[in-house]
């Protein structure tokens, strides 16, 4: 089931520039980034508790976020919900009607998996679902 709000997803043009923004204007804690190779996608994620910040960005220039970035010169690319059982929860939504954008979760930040439903499924909004690894 969905547990919690895992993160809110800002896509941005310059990744540097955006941790410096959020770690000393907006003073959040900084935890760090990841390069999800699988998703084609730079993260950085800051805890901002009970959820995070995450801050996405073109991989080597490829991937989802520069497609996005191509029409936008960035905003609020994704929510994400924390699931307890990805499987359950994606194949409850999939008798919903929902559409998904791979058959199979794939990896995500922090060791999790992850999988996205399509905007359209859900009022314009992309949502990622996840379920945390082992070691987060
Ligand atoms: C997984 C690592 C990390 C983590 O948290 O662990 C991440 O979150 S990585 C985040 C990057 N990965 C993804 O975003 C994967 C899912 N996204 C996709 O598959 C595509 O971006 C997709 C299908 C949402 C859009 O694909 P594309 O840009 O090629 O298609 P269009 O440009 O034709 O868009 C179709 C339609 O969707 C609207 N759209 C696109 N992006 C978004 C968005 N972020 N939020 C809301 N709506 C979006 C776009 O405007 C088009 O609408 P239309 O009305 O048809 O013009
Ligand atoms: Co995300």
């Amino acid at each position: 089931m969905i547990t919690a709000l895992d993160h809110i997803a800002i896509a941005v043009p310059e990744l540097e520039k955006a941790i410096a923004r959020f770690k000393e204007d907006f003073q959040l804690n900084f935890e760090g980034t990841e390069d999800v190779q699988d998703a084609k996608t730079s993260t950085a994620f800051f805890p901002v508790p009970p959820t995070s910040i995450e801050l996405v960005h073109p991989l080597n220039g490829e991937g989802p976020i520069a497609k996005y970035l191509e029409k936008k010169p960035g905003g609020l690319h994704h929510i994400c919900f924390r699931s307890d059982n990805i499987e359950e929860d994606v194949a409850r939504l999939k008798a919903k009607g929902y559409q998904f954008l791979s058959d199979e979760p794939s990896p995500g930040a922090h060791n999790s998996k992850v999988i996205f439903i399509h905007p359209k499924s859900c009022d314009g909004v992309l949502v990622e679902i996840n379920q945390p690894g082992d070691d987060h």
